[in-house]
């Protein structure tokens, strides 16, 4: 993964699948190139497919369950989308969360395929077992701020503070923030706060202009990288 990590989830919004999905992706795309900086899109599963051809901005699942190949219906998994063209996958997000077990078989499988892992936490105490387990990146999201509009840079910029501390014991684990990341600013602080980069969905989804909120994002972290 590149930095600054920049993860668009697009979770189960209505503008998240059909014509709709892929208009906002190729927007996305199109600011991405503008300012040569890889913004990675978490797209339902049915989309993983079309939106791998569509845009050249990497594809990740937001989830995949913890099975075998075989008799398991309505199961997703890492094999799956792979085929389908992600890239990786988000795991354990709070709105889909999985056991620790879980998480490690999911890892293993991830790895043994080639593909990247974002697991999602919600408290800094998780850094440190979940980093042990070696996936690309740690998501930190305060769940009472997702969706909210208040960023956890600003409400609470210790839980960055403190999970980009128990990061310096898995040095090769990225660090992401998220949760109610709204503007340029957010993105600014939660990077100069140690943060690898952030991971962000309702200000994108649900923006009028979703390219200019990613433009302002990339701002943001540009200017971050630039300050050190
Ligand atoms: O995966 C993304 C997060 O849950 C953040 O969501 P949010 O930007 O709507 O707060």
């Amino acid at each position: 993964m590149k930095k600054p990590i920049l993860i668009i989830n697009f979770k189960a919004y209505d503008n998240a699948f059909g014509k709709k999905g892929i208009d906002i992706a190729k927007k996305i795309e199109k600011i991405s190139i503008e300012y040569s900086t890889e913004v990675t899109l978490s797209v339902p599963a049915t989309m993983i497919s079309t939106l791998s051809q569509e845009v050249s901005l990497p594809i990740y699942a937001q989830h995949i369950d913890d099975v075998d190949l075989g008799a398991h219906t309505g199961a997703i998994t890492a094999e799956m989308i792979k085929e389908a063209g992600a890239k990786g996958s988000l795991l354990n997000h709070s709105e889909k969360r999985i056991r620790l077990d879980q998480i490690h078989n999911a890892l293993t499988k991830m790895k043994k395929l080639g593909l990247e892992s974002v697991v999602c936490i919600d408290r800094y105490e998780l850094v440190n077992p979940i980093g042990l387990l070696q996936p690309d990146s740690i998501l930190i999201e305060p769940p009472e701020l997702i969706g909210s509009g208040i960023s956890v840079s600003k409400a609470k910029p210790e839980v960055i503070t403190k999970a980009v501390d128990e990061i310096k014991k898995t040095p090769s684990v990225y660090l992401i923030a998220g949760a109610g990341i709204s503007n340029g600013d957010d993105v600014y602080t939660a990077i100069k706060l140690g943060s690898a980069g952030i991971g962000v969905a309702s200000a994108v989804m649900k923006a009028k202009e979703p390219e200019k909120v990613v433009e302002e994002f990339i701002k943001g972290a540009l200017r971050a990288i630039e300050n050190g």
